[in-house]
Parts: C-alpha cells; structure tokens; sequence
C-alpha cells in the first residue's frame, strides 16, 4: 500500500485529522481559542485610532508612521458620512476627504484597518457623522428603520461600500473587520429592524466573509439594544475601569471568541469653557498591560485625535448642551500637532513586552514656525457688510427660521427686525428654553448688547426707541454627536419675545462667510472701519510673511474665550483697537491648547482673519448650503421636531415606527 492509501486509511480510521486549512486570506472568529485567526493563524491585534478628517492630508503618512514605529498592528478609523456628502447627491472624496488614499497608505505602511463606517460615527464630530441635510425633513427618524432615514443611508452605503469592498482583507486588502453603527445600545431607539436592516446592506455591499461587529459601552443594558445575531460584539472602557467587570459584560453576550476593547481611552475629549482633560500616562499603560496580559485585543481611542477643523466639532448632551472644542488633541499619545508624547513611549514599552517592536527609530516631531506677533487692524463689522456675506439677500418671514429652513447647514445666521415700540426703560429681550441654538450675539442700533446662549444667559435687557434695528447673529456650534434623542436643529427655534411680546417680521441672512473668503475677501483695500464704540462681531485682517516654506504652526488668541456670556460691559476688550496674535513659537506651548494647525500660508501671506470663522483656518472649506432667495411671502411657521422626536419614550418611537412601517 502506498502513502496515499495509508492516508487515506488513517483518516478514514480518525487517527489524522486534516487540518481545515483557511482560505489563503481570511480573518476570522476562533471561538474554540477565543482568538481571532489572520489565514488561519492566532491573531491579535494592538491598535490606535486616527481620524483622517482630522489630519490635514500632507501629514499623513507622518502621523501613520509614528503609529507603525510605537509598534501597533492595526489602526481603527471612522468614516464621516456628512464629510463625504454634503448635499444629497453631492459627493467629495478629493484632497482631504479622499479616503481611498488614506486607506491605500495605511496598507502601504503594514497597518491593517479596522473600519468604523457608521452611519452613525459620535467621535464629537457633527452630528455624529449624520449630514446635517437629513434635518430638512424635519419629523425624520435619526438612527431608526424610519424608511426616509433608510433611504438617504442606502443611498450613502452604495456609494461608500464599493469602495471599500476590494480593500478587505479576504480580497487582498488590509481591512480586517468592519464596525456596524456605533454605541448603538446607548440611544433610545432600542430598533432592531434598523440594525437589522444595516446588517443586510452591509453583508450585501461587502460579502458574507468580512467581520462585522459592534461596539457599546461595557454595561449589560447598552449592549442589550446595541448587538444582534450575525454581529461580534465589543465593549468600550477606560483605564479606570475594572478588567473583570467590563470584559464580563461582553462575555455576558459574547460567552466565547476574543476579548475586544474598541476603545481604551488615552485621554478624553475638551468642551468649550472647559480645562483641557488629560490622564495619566502611567495609569493607561498599567491599563494596556493588564488587558494584553489577558491576551484581549485593544484599539486605544484616541491614539491620534488632530484637529476639528472648519465647522466638524460636534457636542455632547449632559445636563446641558455642551459643544466640543477645535482642538480634538485628546491628550492622545500623539499630540493634535502629531509629536510623540511620553504616554506615547510608556504605551510602546507595553507593547514591547508582547510582540517585538519595528527596527528603527521613532520619526521627530514636526518642525513648528513662529511667524511672531501680526498687529490686526479692523476691516469692517458684520453688519456692515451683509451685501457680501448675503449675496442672495435676505428671507422676510413673520417668525424666525431655523438653519434646516433655509437650507443652511453650517455656520452663521443672521437674524434682524426692528423695535416694534419706544422702551424708554430696560426691558427683557428673552428666549423661550431651548430657542438658541446656540450663541446669540445681539446688536441693537449696530451696538453690541451681550450674548444669549443655549441652556444659558436666556435674556438680555434692552432700551430702545420704535424701529431701531435689533441683531441678532447666530452661531451653531455644532450639532449633537451624543446624547440626543431629538433632531438638533439650528437657529433661533423659538420666537424671540421684547417684554413679553412676540417680535416678529423678521429679515433672515444666510451667511456664506466661507464662500466670500475662498472668494478673496476680504480684499487688499481696507476700508475705513464704523467708529462705533462695542460694535460686535467683525472683521480683522493682518498679514505676516512666510519663509516660503510650508512649516506647521497654529494661531494663539491668548485671553479670547467662548466661556459663558457675561454682562454685555464685562469681558468685552475695551480700547484695543489693534489685538495683537502672537503666533505660535518654535515649540507647541502645551499649556496653551495648540489650535488648528494652519494650512501652511502660501506665499504672498494671506490676510489673517482673527474673527475666530472657521473659515479662516484653512484654504479648503466645506462649504454651508447658501440659502435660496428671498421671498415676499411669510413663509410656514417654525418647524418644530416630530413630537416623536422631542424627549419621546421609547414605546412612542416603537408605535410610530410599527406603524410607519
Ligand atoms: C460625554 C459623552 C461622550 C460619549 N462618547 C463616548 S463615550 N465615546 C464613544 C464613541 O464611540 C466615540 O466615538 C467617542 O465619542 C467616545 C468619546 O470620545
């Protein structure tokens, strides 16, 4: 008998089992190992996020180094659905947004991916990565099998999942799983026919082999709502929390396969008018350590956090609404301006006491400018240049409109009526609860009166005389990215009352200050600025030269804040008719929250805008829809959200949705 037929007849007897060799590339669940396998080997991964939406793209590959040489196998990334879209139909995937690019560099550096596609993303990003354009229906259902949600997140996965799809790591790629929604266990909806539904859409747009998965908080009630049959669940934890406990809430629904934390958080996030959060570097490698030493798989969130560039800062919900920061640094192991940290070098011994690190030295920090001091001189108040702001002119309506009425997504709004009487004595200019959305700033007379705010300062006393022009310009600060279980919708969302009386006969500007900026403006020529005193938002401008070459740097406003508005005579600076900016020095000053890296200025140095737009931080824009014309016509009362969507109970919502559907 020959070795084949001996062979054959040991297996046939059991005495050889043949190994189930995995396909050439795969990666899978071992729930007998309670492993992953990468082509059929024991895989564990060591990973860090880093959002590309939040990294300018030139440092990219600087910043994905510093990542490869801390020694982490992997990279964990959302996609922001609302930075890809931002009009329906209207897509973007060049320049910064280009994420095929940035997938194909990670793979280029050996870091495979682990994508977090959403729909839905929180990461503080704008509405959690949902485009603000879904609000313009506004009884929409956010994150819930509402067929109107459902459609615009088809129409986005059809778009996205293409792309995806030959980056996996069963098709050649590096991406080797794939998260379904996000944290979904934490929102009130609790509806499985969405989920399900995500599940079929992802399984028809990717295959059957990629790894799906799920990520809630380490409580039993999240991951209750938060995970389904034909999802791996994962759990989310901080340095602070107890191993057993959290990785014994998975396991109470994922009794086998790996241990995942899919985010151990590095740091946390900063709010407006908050100290900058920071955690220990010691206490996160103890954290790392304890759960490698138990053989879990970890991503830590933020690995490397960057910048909330343009308006993409979202908020948060807690006792009140609380909006996040420009800077996303995160106290992350690498610093908003990607300088490995000491927690970056404590986290990498960790690592190297479990699998061997890169040869090779960890790339420097970026070389940083200071281009000094620029004097700003005033070039014009807000109100006195509408003509460029408002192209379209203004929108007449009876009562104010929110931003989703007139098509505005981002940005500023401005808001303008008259004194329907005489107030010879203060009176109470106020707004209902909830009706700022989210910083006012008001003007009567083209003067500055103080500033009303969400869940904040809701009125302001006012003295005036009939027809004197009342401001009030709006700012939205960013739309929830957690906690709410409402549409956020933008604007003055509630009737502005003088004493009580409902003002009315509104003149509503859509302000396109990006677009004017791209556009050139302001221009050279500076005109001769109002010489009234407090005068309000407006313009500064200066100019500082550049060595011609493209070095980092950011824009310090030391002693300007956004913290809760005082009375309109304090905290205004008097008398500085030229704010000095020193700009950044050589090295990040770590006590000064670095701001957004500036897109290196291009020779000739542009004008410096210091009114705090967004606008004048970076060349590229995303751009807010500009609002169509004006009309004559009052047009339909304020929108309000669907009375399912205002604080609504769970059953509402489930009545509401059996019965949509
Ligand atoms: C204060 C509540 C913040 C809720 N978000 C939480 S817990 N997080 C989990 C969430 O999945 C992630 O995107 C980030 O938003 C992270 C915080 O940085």
């Amino acid at each position: 008998m020959g070795l084949p037929g001996l062979v054959l007849l040991l297996l046939a007897a059991g005495l050889l089992r043949a190994q189930p060799t995995a396909p050439a590339r795969s990666f899978q669940l071992d729930y007998e190992h309670d492993c992953f396998l990468r082509d059929g080997v024991p895989f564990r991964y060591v990973s860090g996020s880093i959002h590309y939406a939040r990294v300018p793209r030139p440092a990219w590959r600087d910043r994905l180094l510093k990542m490869y040489m801390s020694g982490l196998n992997a990279l964990q990334v959302y996609v922001p659905w609302n930075y890809h879209e931002p009009l329906p139909g209207l897509y973007n995937f060049a320049g910064d947004r280009d994420v095929e690019a940035f997938l194909d560099l990670t793979a280029e550096l050996g870091l495979l991916v682990i994508l977090r596609p959403g729909p839905y993303i929180c990461a503080e990003w704008e509405m959690g990565g949902l485009p603000a354009w879904l609000l313009w229906q506004s009884d929409i259902v956010l994150r819930s099998s509402d067929p109107a949600f459902l459609a615009a997140v088809d129409s986005w996965l059809h778009v996205l999942l293409p792309k995806i799809k030959p980056r996996l790591y069963q098709n050649g790629g590096n991406i080797i799983s794939v998260q379904v929604e996000n944290e979904y266990g934490s929102y009130y909806a609790c509806d499985y026919n969405y989920l399900r539904h995500l599940l079929g859409s992802f399984r028809a747009l990717l295959g059957s082999e990629v790894l799906l998965f799920t990520t809630d908080g380490a409580q039993a009630e999240e991951l209750r709502c938060g995970t389904l049959q034909g999802l791996y669940a994962t759990v989310d934890f901080g340095p602070g929390s107890n191993l057993t406990e959290a990785f014994g809430a998975q396991r109470g629904v994922e009794p086998r396969g790996p241990l995942v934390n899919s985010e151990y958080y590095t740091g946390w996030l900063d709010y407006w008018g908050g100290t900058h959060a920071s955690t220990s570097a010691t206490q996160v490698a103890r954290g790392l350590a304890d759960m490698l030493r138990l053989g879990a798989n970890v991503n830590m969130y933020m690995f490397h956090g960057g910048t909330n560039f343009a308006y993409w800062s979202g908020a948060d919900l807690k006792a009140q609404y609380k909006p996040v920061t420009t800077s996303y640094d995160y106290d992350a192991p690498l610093s908003e301006a990607g300088d490995p940290t000491e927690k970056l070098f404590a986290i990498r011994t960790v690592i190297s006491q479990f699998q061997p690190l890169p040869a090779g030295p960890m790339p420097p920090a970026t070389p940083k400018y200071a281009y000094g001091q620029v004097d700003l001189r005033k070039y014009a108040d807000l109100l006195d240049v509408l003509d460029v702001l408002s192209p379209s002119g203004p929108i007449r309506s009876q009562f104010p409109l929110t931003f989703e009425a007139i098509k505005q997504t981002h940005g500023f709004v401005l808001y303008h009526t008259q004194l329907p009487h005489d107030v010879p004595a203060p009176a109470p200019l106020s707004a209902p609860p909830h009706g700022i959305c989210d910083r006012g700033y008001v003007m009567l007379q083209k003067e500055y009166q103080g500033t009303l705010e969400r869940d904040g300062q809701s009125t302001l006393p006012v003295t005036g005389r009939a027809g004197d022009a009342l401001d009030v310009l709006l700012e939205n600060m960013g739309r929830l990215s957690f906690g709410a279980n409402f549409s956020d919708f933008k604007g003055l969302l509630g009737n502005l009352s003088l004493d009580s009386s409902p003002l009315s006969n509104w003149l509503i500007y859509p302000l396109a200050i990006d677009a004017a900026v791209q556009q050139g403006w302001p221009h050279a020529a500076l005109p001769q600025p109002s010489s009234r005193g407090r005068s309000g938002p407006a313009f500064y401008t200066g100019t500082f030269e550049t060595p011609g070459i493209a070095w980092d740097t950011f824009v310090k406003f030391p002693g300007w804040s956004k913290v809760r508005s005082r009375r309109a005579d304090e905290g205004v600076e008097r008398g500085r008719a030229q704010p000095r900016l020193p700009l950044a020095g050589p090295a990040v000053d770590k006590r000064l929250q670095p701001g957004p890296l500036l897109a290196p200025p291009r020779a000739p140095a542009d004008p410096l805008c210091a009114w705090l737009s967004p606008a004048c931080r970076l060349p590229q824009q995303h751009h807010g829809a500009g609002a169509g014309g004006s009309s004559s016509q009052p047009l339909p009362a304020l929108p309000r959200p669907a009375p399912s969507q205002q604080h609504p109970q769970p059953q509402h919502l489930d009545r509401r949705i059996n019965a949509g559907l």
